[in-house]
């Protein structure tokens, strides 16, 4: 029998550390926020111990293709823990014996050091703790190999200096300026003072308000003065609106910029997330619901967790309560601007009409409010549901915009009043509407219905253009459409193309049944019942004096007049021209041009 041993997986270093560094992080800028958040992480951890000092971080950037270096006087390190916790991927003092993050640090992967090596081919690290012990260094190469020295007359205080030799075509990296930018970027709000080398001033970086916070003595009018330029200067737009975000469970405060019109709702919006005061990423996604694609937060959190690489949160049960949390604010605003800036949810509602129709259809008050602002295009103009109601009672929609389009002009000449409800969630809010306000608030109008409410010509001209109508009845066949006579303003318009859906839809059913095999085309065939009919009307308006000619011309010309209505209509109701329309389309338009040239000659 065999022996079964058991073995360890070996490891290629340098695999693992090219993984890391050049595959996990999306750019080596992040190597400066690994760095900072360590120095900070080593404060808490020395503030934590009792000890009475003045945190301090400072960046000394590289000069002429030199070191980096950045010193902090946090908990530093013994030479047991370089050993365990510099040299050991994965390993991290961040983490409890049960494997949780302790609380206020803000690594807690044991990989972040490794980012460095995106950077410099070296890392020094010279460390002095604050537990005692001789000082140690620790170098690093980025092949995996490193050496452990101790000094006996310590040259730095408690507290570590990390220094990073610049790497092959990487000596940028750690140039004052672009060092200066990247610790203001991510460091910008660390509670603890972050100074750098040649940075203006004393050097400090870090400023100790969070921006959304308002200053003493500031009035509500300078403090949103000022959180509007924020939003210029660090989102790069000016917003519609900015509103407080506060979700205390997650320890979260923030700002939330409302875009200005013109925001594409397919976007995901990527928010600024700020982890106990460093900037977690400025591309973070799904702090909102989806819904919320025209705001950016800028937020700070302590409870959100962010995935190894920063540039995501985890989606875990807190993300979704604050998403939650933030929707609901959200939401909440919007209802209070309609309350007492009714002209400015009128403006927010039509920039952003998608995503605050979709969550209308979920929201009461939301739903009211959409009804009493949203603009929708109707035949009494642009005007809310509730103005449409006040006159009408009734909302009579079209759920197509071409529908629409067509029917409008006749049926506001006939005293009926139209909305269009072809845009998306349009169809879903007369839906909400009828199941909020009963049967009679709102109802789809079918064509037919238009139709009925025309007008019966003058038997006189009825009779007259009705046998010119019986001779052209072959060629709107041709075209699957029947004539219809009828009186209707405005009398400018010659012929309306109704077609009415429960029609097409038999036509449709009757078409698969020629299609199917025998016992589908019995079943379709119980289903559809009738025989069909043609799917579109040709309504001829009597009152219109070239359809009345039509009557008293000779029959080729008749026929030629009618298909060319025909044709007419068809490009008036903005319908999609099939093969047999465009061949209509040419011979009534040559034909038409033939006799007129014929005429002149
Ligand atoms: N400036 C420092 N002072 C003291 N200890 C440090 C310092 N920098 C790093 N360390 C120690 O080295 C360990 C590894 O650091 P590293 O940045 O790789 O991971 P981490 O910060 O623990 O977690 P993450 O990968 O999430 O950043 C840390 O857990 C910490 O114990």
């Amino acid at each position: 029998m065999r022996a079964h041993l058991t073995h360890t997986f070996g490891v290629d270093l340098r695999g693992v550390i090219d993984l890391l560094s050049h595959h996990l992080y999306r750019s080596p800028r992040v190597y400066l926020r690994e760095l900072l958040q360590n120095a900070v992480d080593a404060i808490t951890a020395r503030a934590a111990l009792g000890h009475d000092f003045t945190p301090s971080v400072h960046l000394e950037p590289a000069v002429d293709g030199g070191v980096l270096r950045i010193t902090d006087n946090g908990i530093g390190l013994t030479e047991q823990e370089v050993h365990s916790l510099l040299a050991t991927l994965g390993r991290t003092s961040k983490r409890d014996e049960l494997g949780f993050v302790r609380t206020g640090l803000l690594g807690q992967f044991g990989v972040g050091l490794l980012s460095c090596f995106m950077v410099a081919r070296r890392i020094r690290v010279i460390s002095r703790s604050a537990r005692g012990g001789a000082q140690v260094v620790w170098t690093a190469e980025a092949s995996g190999d490193y050496r452990v020295e101790t000094v006996a007359e310590p040259t730095i205080g408690i507290g570590t200096v990390l220094e990073l030799e610049p790497g092959p075509d990487a000596a940028h990296w750690l140039d004052g300026d672009l060092v200066r930018a990247l610790a203001r970027e991510f460091g910008e709000l660390l509670p603890v003072p972050v100074t750098v080398a040649g940075a203006p001033g004393d050097g400090r970086i870090s400023r100790p308000a969070l921006p959304w916070t308002p200053m003493p003595g500031e009035t509500a009018t300078e403090h949103r003065e000022r959180l509007l330029d924020y939003c210029g200067q660090t989102l790069g737009f000016t917003p519609f609106d900015v509103l407080p975000l506060d979700v205390p469970a997650a320890g979260l405060t923030g700002a939330a910029f409302v875009l200005p019109a013109g925001t594409h709702p397919g976007v995901r919006q990527a928010h600024r997330v700020y982890l106990r005061r460093m900037l977690v990423g400025d591309g973070v996604e799904g702090l909102l619901p989806e819904w919320a694609y025209f705001v950016r937060c800028v937020v700070n959190t302590t409870a959100l967790r962010p995935t190894a690489s920063r540039e995501a949160l985890y989606e875990d049960e807190t993300l979704l309560a604050v998403r939650e949390a933030l929707g609901k604010q959200l939401r909440d605003w919007v209802i209070r601007l309609g309350a007492t800036e009714p002209a400015r949810a009128g403006a927010l509602l039509s920039a952003h009409q998608l995503g605050i129709k979709a969550m209308a259809l979920t929201d009461d008050d939301l739903f009211r409010l959409v009804e009493r602002w949203l603009p929708f295009e109707t035949t009494e103009g642009v005007v809310s549901l509730r103005q449409f109601r006040r006159k009408y009672g009734t909302v009579l929609f079209t759920p197509d915009v071409d529908e629409f389009r067509q029917l409008a002009a006749v049926a506001e000449a006939q005293g009926l009043g139209l909305v269009n409800a072809g845009y998306a969630y349009d169809t879903d809010l007369m839906r909400r509407l009828v199941e909020t306000d009963g049967r009679v608030a709102a109802r789809r109008v079918l064509p037919s219905e238009l139709l009925a409410s025309l007008g019966a010509p003058d038997p006189e001209v009825e009779q007259e253009l009705l046998a010119a109508v019986d001779r052209a009845d072959a060629v709107l066949a041709r075209h699957d459409c029947e004539p219809v006579l009828c009186d209707f303003d405005p009398i400018s318009l010659p012929a309306l193309l109704i077609t009415d859906p429960e029609l097409s839809r038999e036509a449709e059913t009757e078409q698969l049944r020629a299609e199917a095999d025998p016992l589908w085309a019995d079943l379709l065939g119980q289903l559809s019942g009738t025989t069909s009919g043609a799917t579109h009307r040709l309504v001829l308006n009597c009152r219109n004096p070239l359809v009345r000619r039509i009557g008293t011309v000779g029959e080729d010309l008749a026929r030629l007049a009618i298909e060319s209505l025909y044709v007419h209509a068809l490009l008036q109701s903005r319908r999609p021209l099939r093969p047999k329309d465009t061949a209509a389309l040419n011979r009534s338009f040559l034909d038409l041009l033939d006799r007129a040239v014929h005429s002149e000659s």
